[in-house]
């Protein structure tokens, strides 16, 4: 997608993982996390350079907020700044008891949505969630932009649901052959991309943790498509 940014060419940014972005881009690893789960990671996205400019331009333009969200029946500040761009007439998103302001998006690709945080220190953080809400529909690709403060992005599996734990001895063998793992950590670099997709969202949680040491700020955005349209 690209977004009303003044001043910059934000078709740049689009995460499309076609042949010609990656070869331009370098290196990418895909990890196969079982079960049709995958995420890819392209640590030089963008060069070191283009996405400081980017930094500097979402730190200082974009209208950050820190909402009331309501947890475990309890309300809190959010810890991180965000803000939210999506495409006209799609469905509302709606988290933690928040449903935030949409900003106009202009439309471009796939993506119709993004959702921007700013972590100001090591004490802002995102806590283990998954983004299966329905508005994305069943194998959602999300697709995240780091700029700044390195920081690390931690993915575990979700408890195994009764109906699952009696699956054959032969499909847990299966699973188990595709990953032992059950957590798996990412250093999110300045200016890569890390998209989550197949059915990481319905199986997996994602989160990233408070970090004593990491002192500065990181801006992260995720981009999505929502497949549900607004009733007329
Ligand atoms: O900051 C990140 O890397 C992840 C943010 C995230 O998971 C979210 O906005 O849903
Ligand atoms: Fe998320």
């Amino acid at each position: 997608m690209s977004f009303r940014l003044r001043g910059f060419e934000a078709t740049e940014l689009n995460p499309n993982l076609d042949a010609n972005s990656c070869e331009k881009r370098g290196k990418q690893s895909i990890t196969d996390l079982g079960d049709g789960s995958e995420v890819v990671y392209v640590p030089r996205f963008l060069s070191a350079e283009r996405a400081w400019a980017w930094f500097d331009y979402l730190d200082k333009e974009i209208p950050w907020t820190r909402p009331l969200i309501h947890v475990f029946g309890r309300s809190c500040l959010q810890p991180r700044d965000s803000c939210y761009v999506a495409s006209e007439g799609l469905t509302a998103l709606k988290y933690s008891g928040y449903q935030p302001h949409v900003h106009e998006a202009l439309p471009g690709t796939r993506f119709n949505s993004l959702l921007l945080n700013r972590y100001k220190h090591g004490s802002d953080y995102v806590a283990w969630h998954s983004d299966d809400e329905k508005l994305y529909g069943s194998t959602p690709k999300i697709a995240s932009v780091s700029f700044g403060c390195e920081r690390e992005f931690l993915l575990k599996k979700k408890p195994v649901k009764k109906e699952a734990s009696n699956a054959s001895e032969e499909q847990r063998h299966k699973r188990l052959k595709i990953s032992c793992q059950d957590h798996h950590s990412f250093l999110l670099k300045h200016g890569s991309l890390l998209v989550m997709r197949g059915y990481t969202q319905r199986d997996w949680l994602h989160s990233v943790p408070k970090r004593a040491k990491s002192n500065s700020v990181r801006i992260n955005l995720t981009f999505r498509q929502i497949v549900m349209c607004k009733m007329p």
